[in-house]
């Protein structure tokens, strides 16, 4: 790379401290220009910055870090500056009038370690996900990501099919031999068929990928003034949806992220379902059970002082539950229920979230398991599934198109973490990152 990039890395202006990262072959003469002679490499050092023409510009950090041991793989520098706008303003100037220095595009740092062979398609994606990471679950699933599991994994599934190529290979050499068994490709087969059923499990995996990155559905569903926009508000701390005594209030979805414990859960308030709606009001049913047949978890919602019975789409795990115990007679049954609340007061949440989070964790329990984390890697593995597939159940091709077959399957497995040419990603992947990654 013969540009030397740098971006502001830290947050929004103005805060405490503000870092500026350098990257490329010109870190060197910028850190002398700047702060007069280079620091120590990996030694925090305050000098004085001064621009070109000496003129002071803030007393800062600098820290030198020299290729490869850095994390782009080049020289690298930062600059812990005062985090004023000024000052971080006039410094990106002084830099921006070094010979061949530019400020950073959105993920360019992480995009020359990437290509200096510093980590793997996927733990870079995995450091993108470690920086938007708002939930526990998701700051400890992305930093298990960002641990080459997936190549180690991918890397195993190639070498079977590498194995299994040379083996075809060599049958096809000696198939002129009338003395040569067939044997040996047999056995190859049957591992090919164990590597489609992996390469299937894994891509189903992707589930557990979705819910932690995007959140477990919960749709509440009930019947006009259950409470149903009530709840919402509650759990969200915020008036999210319009509440009000006359049934048939809300007509459309609405959605509130939370964390629960940890857990991230999209909250999804919908119309309440009764016979013979208004025109509006019914569109607003349609889309209140197409949301519920999407969700993870439906939490059915009734007035327990007078439940009205929604039909629930069939498959998915719900929970009843009574709301207004407030307003509750001492005679009330509550082994109706699982669950009694009062959207009002707030009684009985507390156990109703423990609940949602509970379900949430189970849904989630392979998430220690090495999973595809993206939409491209799931994209991927299935089509090195189906030229397995193809390879193996196809007996009536030659064996040389079976063999292929195989090679595009592994071709398709290292273009997920990497290994084989990716060139045309690369712009689509490195500009989710943010700028100064
Ligand atoms: N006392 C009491 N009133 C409640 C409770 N929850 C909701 N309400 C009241 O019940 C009425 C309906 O509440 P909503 O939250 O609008 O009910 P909804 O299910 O969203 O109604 P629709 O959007 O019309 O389907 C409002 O007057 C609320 O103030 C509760 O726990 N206790
Ligand atoms: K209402
Ligand atoms: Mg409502």
């Amino acid at each position: 790379m013969r540009e030397t990039i740098f971006a502001l890395s830290s947050g929004a202006l103005p805060s405490g401290v503000a870092v500026v990262r350098l990257s490329g072959p010109g870190t060197c003469f910028a850190l002398e220009a700047l702060a007069g002679k280079l620091p120590e490499p990996r030694h925090a050092t305050l000098r004085t910055l001064r621009d070109s023409r000496g003129g002071i510009l803030d007393r800062s950090l600098v820290l030198f870090f020299p290729g490869p041991e850095s994390f782009t793989g080049e020289d690298c520098g930062e600059l812990h500056l005062h985090g004023g706008r000024a000052v971080v303003q006039a410094v990106l100037e002084t830099l921006s009038g070094y010979p061949d220095f530019r400020l950073a595009e959105a993920g360019e740092f992480t995009r020359r370690a990437f290509l200096n062979g510093k980590f793997d398609l996927t733990e870079a994606e995995a450091l993108s996900d470690l920086i938007s990471a708002e939930t526990e679950a998701q700051r400890r699933f992305a930093l298990a990501n960002a641990e080459s599991r997936h190549r180690a994994l991918y890397d195993g599934w190639r070498k079977t099919l590498i194995h299994a190529r040379a083996m075809i290979e060599a049958e096809l050499d000696f198939s002129d031999e009338e003395d040569v068994p067939g044997s040996v490709a047999e056995r190859v087969w049957e591992e090919i068929a164990e590597l489609r059923s992996s390469l299937e499990r894994h891509a189903a995996g992707y589930r557990t990928a979705e819910i932690i990155r995007e959140g477990f559905r919960v749709v509440i569903l009930g019947a006009p003034n259950a409470g149903k926009s009530s709840l919402l508000n509650m759990l969200a701390r915020r008036d999210i949806a319009i509440v009000t005594e006359e049934p048939g209030t809300t007509r459309d979805v609405l959605e509130a992220a939370l964390d629960v414990g940890g857990v991230k859960v999209i909250m999804t308030d919908t119309a309440g379902i009764r016979e013979n709606p208004g025109r509006v009001e019914a569109l607003g049913i349609d889309r209140a059970i197409d949301r519920a047949r999407e969700a993870d978890l439906i939490l059915l919602l009734e007035d327990c002082n007078a439940p009205v019975r929604v039909r629930l789409p069939e498959g998915i795990p719900h929970r009843r539950i009574g709301n207004k115990l407030d307003l509750a007679e001492k005679t009330l049954h509550p082994g109706h229920y699982d669950f009694l609340i009062s959207a009002h007061t707030g009684e009985g949440i507390d156990r109703l979230l423990s609940e949602v989070r509970e379900l949430a964790v189970q849904a989630t329990s392979n998430a220690g398991e090495t999973l595809p984390f993206r939409e491209r890697h799931v994209q991927l593995i299935l089509d090195a599934a189906k030229h397995v597939d193809t390879a193996a159940t196809q007996t009536s091709l030659p064996l040389e198109v079976r063999a292929e077959e195989l090679r595009l399957a592994g071709d398709a497995l290292g273009r997920i973490s990497g290994t084989i040419d990716v060139e045309d990603l690369l712009d689509t992947i490195f500009s989710q990152f943010c700028i100064g990654k």
